[in-house]
């Protein structure tokens, strides 16, 4: 192999992602890559799409991409990816993961504790409308659509003046008090002066997953039989143990739920000297009523093997149970 192909989506944060992966990859493996825009579902000419069945239509664009050898990785925001695998993909490697939180981005400077009363905040996941009315049940949800920047230009004084990252055309401006997206996704794009409050996990637990990226490819480029092995072992050497060890108990408690994406549920593992902690929360779409529930183990052996996986997953399952017997299916999915 001379050099290997990424595939990415079009947009300010997928390219970035995907570009800060490669340039890892490429330059610890010495290889040179291509980057390859995918275009999303209905200009996927193969049939591989509909057997991969209840994915994001993104994810699975670039999936099909994979499996029909036009690129050699994809790179996802892990909380975008259903918890169960598909046939014939294989996450290689998860990267260190950056700040989990939610970020409120409001204007004139406001936090949660300073936005008036009956305040508008936009966002489009049950899982932030839901927190958000338990901590502060005057305010008054907007839902809304779009990419980053289209969403921050919601909020007075948080246009962006980059013509690389416009918002779309026909999309109300200035109309709400405040926007929450993810503070990686603001980060990562170098958008984070929109940021006026990074959320305390203990008042708003992220998605599971949040913060993390997924680098997907077929099985074979993480086996000892790889095709390629410098970007083997380049993958193997951004692969992140810690974070990897949270994102499966998070993953595992998902599954358990049989909880999509809608779902106002939160999850969020922490490890640390031995310790893994797992935190999650279930709550009406209204807010008026949150379940919350935490455990920890102390995980005998490296994260990086696969017995810690195991134990993360039991984790998972246990923290899910604990939930549901605390009546969580009753609450609102
Ligand atoms: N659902 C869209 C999405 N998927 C990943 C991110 C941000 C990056 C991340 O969480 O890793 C975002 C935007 C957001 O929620 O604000």
């Amino acid at each position: 192999m001379t050099g290997f192909r990424v595939g990415t989506r079009g947009s300010a944060l997928a390219t970035t992602q995907t570009t800060t992966v490669a340039d890892a990859l490429a330059r610890t493996s010495g290889r040179e890559y291509e980057l390859k825009i995918i275009r999303t579902e209905g200009d996927i000419t193969t049939g591989s799409l509909a057997s991969l069945g209840g994915t994001g239509v993104f994810a699975s664009a670039l999936r099909a991409a994979i499996l029909d050898g036009e690129v050699d990785l994809a790179v996802h925001s892990l909380k975008d990816l259903p918890a169960k695998q598909p046939e014939g993909l294989e996450i290689v490697a998860i990267p260190e993961r950056v700040d989990v939180r939610d970020a409120l981005c409001a204007r004139d400077g406001l936090t949660l504790e300073t936005l008036p009363r009956g305040a508008r905040v936009g966002t489009g996941s049950p899982r932030r409308v839901a927190q958000l009315l338990a901590a502060r049940p005057d305010l008054e949800m907007v839902d809304i659509r779009g990419n980053v920047p289209t969403r921050l230009a919601r909020v007075p004084g948080l246009e962006s003046h980059d013509d690389h990252a416009p918002a779309a055309a026909g999309s109300p401006r200035g109309d709400l008090d405040a926007v929450v997206l993810a503070c990686a996704g603001l980060d990562r794009i170098g958008m984070d002066w929109a940021i006026t409050e990074r959320l305390d996990p203990a008042v708003v637990l992220p998605a599971p997953g949040q913060g993390a990226l997924a680098i997907e490819s077929r099985p074979e480029l993480a086996g000892a039989a790889s095709p390629h092995p410098e970007l083997t072992r380049a993958l193997a050497e951004y692969d992140d143990a810690a974070t990897r060890v949270q994102v499966t108990a998070e993953r595992a408690l998902l599954s358990r739920l049989e909880a999509g994406c809608a779902a106002p549920l939160g999850a969020l593992g922490r490890f640390g000297s031995g310790t893994l902690v797992l935190d999650a929360v279930v709550a009406a779409h209204d807010g008026s009523r949150v379940l919350r529930r935490n455990e920890q183990i102390t995980l005998a052996v490296d994260p990086a093997e696969e017995a810690a996986l195991e134990a993360a997953r039991a984790l998972g399952v246990e923290v899910a149970e604990a939930l549901l017997a605390d009546g969580a299916d009753l609450l609102s999915w």
